[in-house]
């Protein structure tokens, strides 16, 4: 299975380039962050990134491969087609605008891909109270490329509409468990990641300490 960083938006809303955002405690930029942690759980990773416009470089990594959309103005839907068109095997597809994603959620995802029922397409997290679908971190089989060219027809934008609910198997996470789903959109939502964020470093600081006073007793 290929890890798919998407990487491909504009952060119109957001009014900076989320891929290059930082959080405190972490050296790295999200689109390092998420290529690490895809990195740690499939055979491979790449960026799936839009065409660059005149005068801008492809969106990349060292080491990695990047895929440009195929097609352009497609959102996310068209960077999960493009990567699957071009990889042709599984891939988990993970959005880059997620700062506190973490291994045990992705694990808990492949488990249940290993677990799904023979007919299932896409495996996938769905939020207990809300039922809302996180096709933004889900693994996607070959056989979904008929369903993308279907959806291009409709014109469909929506990424969690494209594979029907029956050939969906869905993991349901809970509102307490719902951290790793938080994701930035708007300045608001990055301000609170940072302050997240920055409690959670003076949290392991102050555990670190404590624990090394422990070890001088
Ligand atoms: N490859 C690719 N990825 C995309 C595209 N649009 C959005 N993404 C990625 O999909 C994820 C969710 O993006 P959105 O929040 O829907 O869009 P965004 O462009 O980041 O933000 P807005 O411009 O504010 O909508 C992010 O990881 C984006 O980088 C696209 O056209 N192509």
């Amino acid at each position: 299975m290929i890890g798919v960083v998407l990487a491909g938006g504009r952060s119109t809303r957001l009014g900076q380039d989320k891929v290059r955002l930082r959080l405190p405690g972490d050296g790295r930029d999200m689109l390092a962050r998420t290529a690490d942690l895809l990195a740690a759980c499939t055979d491979g990773v790449v960026i799936s990134c839009r065409a660059p416009d005149a005068g801008e470089e492809t969106l990349a990594l060292p080491g990695i491969r990047s895929i440009p959309d195929a097609e352009p103005g497609l959102g996310p839907l068209g960077g999960v087609w493009s990567a699957l068109r071009e990889l042709r095997q599984p891939i988990l597809v993970l959005s880059c605008d997620l700062p506190f994603m973490d291994m045990p959620t992705l694990r808990r995802l492949i488990d249940a891909r290993g677990a799904r029922p023979p007919e299932a397409l896409m495996t996938t997290f769905q939020q207990a109270e809300t039922g809302f679908i996180e096709a933004l971190v889900s693994i996607y089989e070959p056989a979904c490329l008929p369903f993308f060219e279907e959806a291009r027809a409709r014109n469909l934008r929506q990424l969690n509409l494209v594979i029907p609910e029956k050939l969906q198997s869905r993991v349901v996470y809970t509102r307490a468990e719902a951290l790793p789903f938080f994701n930035i959109n708007f300045p608001g939502e990055l301000e609170q990641a940072r302050r997240m964020a920055e409690a959670a470093r003076e949290q392991r600081h102050s555990t670190a300490c404590h624990a090394s006073e422990e070890g001088i007793r």
